[in-house]
């Protein structure tokens, strides 16, 4: 079985080197199997002596997880990002040999990556590693799906490559990769050494100045976030708190993408578009309200913030908006009158999904540009939001609250929107971002309170206090 699979392998080797050698340019060759089932946790860890660029990514609902190692192959733009990203990754499909048996989402040759929130704010050196949009190609793909595991080698083959050390190499890597098992796996031990609140109170005053100009006009919400830094006491060990977050974190993307010795992660229960065979799904998701401590009294939260008029509001100009935005693009929009709540574990949203079929010639990353920000994160209207964020909010997001996801060979893929986050730095330091929707009613003391609660579940994983 092992040796079929093998000469599968060294087989599309040479053949990938002979079409580089007759086209002259490189090739990316993409060559899927089937392999046992592995935790992607492991995966990951084991990943880490093979190269320092991982990603990770669980969805929401089906059972669907990716784990990446390593890059064959990087896109990176800063000019109109959207555009460029998605025709640099059409051009490397046209350079592309994929030889994936499986018709299963997620296999074969994707492309993983982010956006930062906004490319026009003053950049600082927080985010230096990230660019304002940054995908790649894995080296080496798990992808879990269905109780099945599939394993996806990309190597960029150059004409001058030997197909046998190209083999060889891959052989010990992938034996690296597939070693050991879950419970040889660490806990994340660290302890928060100290905790600072970047300028609450400035915070504060700014959810004011932003109220103020919600009333005279200016704009309807305006979304504002604050950032939190942290030191540990010895380096955090990423794989082990995405299990963490996996495990508390239910109904939540677990995403990470780390580059050299920063790691970006996060918990995120926000979809920003998923779309499957021109199915597409998005997703309304602002206003928020704690958990009860016993059944009896969550219940009764949740059907205050169901009736709340300041948090309704938060919410329908996200509706507004999304149902608005998808008109252009797509056909059969359907889009309940009333949210449903949306528990995650210390804190609970309304939620409205929003379904439509995507018309033939549009694409994921058309949906992506045109949705980005939305009022869940910008505000309403987004120009003047946005620029109300630029002007005035001090932090710097990178690549907080903006979209984080993949796109496979066929423009299927899902996007998230990278809240629930935090940006760690060579594994002794951390920023992390929490933001809240303010309205005309907005009471700046209560959104620091909700600001704090976003923070706890990021905080309680890299070892501090909830
Ligand atoms: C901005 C964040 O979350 C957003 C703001 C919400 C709100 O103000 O009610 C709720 C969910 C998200 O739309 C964040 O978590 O940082
Ligand atoms: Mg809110």
């Amino acid at each position: 079985m092992i040796q079929t699979e093998v000469k599968g392998l060294e087989e599309a080797l040479n053949h990938a080197i002979a079409v580089a050698k007759q086209k002259k340019k490189p090739q990316l060759l993409s060559f899927t199997y089937s392999v046992e089932k592995i935790d992607p946790v492991l995966f990951f860890e084991n990943g880490q002596t093979i190269d320092v660029n991982r990603i990770f990514w669980t969805s929401t609902t089906d059972e669907f997880c990716i784990a990446g190692i390593g890059e064959a192959y990087t896109l990176v733009s800063n000019e109109r990002r959207f555009d460029s990203i998605e025709q640099s990754w059409k051009l490397m499909l046209d350079n592309t040999l994929t030889f994936n048996p499986f018709q299963t989402a997620g296999t074969g040759p994707i492309v993983f990556g982010g956006f930062s929130f906004d490319p026009k704010k003053r950049k600082t050196d927080l985010w230096e590693h990230y660019a304002d949009s940054m995908f790649r190609v894995p080296s080496f793909l798990l992808t879990n799906y269905n109780g099945f595991s599939y394993l996806t080698v990309n190597v960029l083959v150059r004409p001058e490559d030997h197909a046998g050390q190209l083999h060889h190499d891959f052989m010990n890597k992938k034996s690296l990769l597939f070693k050991g098992n879950s419970d040889m796996l660490n806990r994340n031990n660290t302890k928060i050494l100290s905790k600072h609140e970047v300028n609450p109170d400035s915070w504060k005053k700014l959810v004011s100045k932003a109220t103020n100009e919600i009333k005279v006009g200016y704009a309807s919400k305006i979304v504002l976030a604050r950032e939190m830094n942290v030191t540990f006491d010895s380096p955090v060990n990423i794989g082990a708190i995405l299990r963490d977050l996996m495990r508390i974190q239910t109904n939540s993307y677990i995403f990470a993408f780390e580059n050299g010795q920063d790691c970006f992660l996060g918990a995120s229960p926000e979809r920003l578009v998923k779309v499957d065979h021109q199915q597409l799904l998005s997703t309304c998701l602002a206003g928020t309200a704690p958990r009860g401590k016993t059944n009896e009294e969550d219940k009764q939260i949740g059907r205050q913030l169901l009736n709340d008029t300041k948090n309704r509001e938060e919410h329908d100009f996200v509706v507004k908006m999304i149902k608005d935005a998808v008109l252009e693009y797509c056909e059969q929009i359907e889009v309940p009158e009333q949210p449903v709540l949306y528990p995650l574990k210390n804190l609970q949203h309304l939620y409205t999904p929003v379904k439509a079929k995507l018309k033939n010639d549009f694409t994921l990353f058309q949906v992506v540009k045109k949705l980005h920000p939305t009022p869940a994160l910008g505000g309403f209207p987004q120009g003047k939001s946005l620029e109300f964020i630029r002007n005035y909010e001090e932090l710097d997001r990178g690549w907080y609250g903006a979209p984080i996801g993949w796109v496979d060979a066929y423009q299927n893929g899902e996007f998230a929107v990278a809240i629930r986050s935090a940006l760690i730095k060579q594994k002794t330091k951390a920023t992390l971002f929490a933001g809240c929707g303010v309205v005309k009613e907005s009471d700046p003391q209560s959104e620091y309170e909700e600001t704090n609660i976003k923070f706890a579940p990021m905080l309680s994983v890299l070892g501090g206090e909830v």
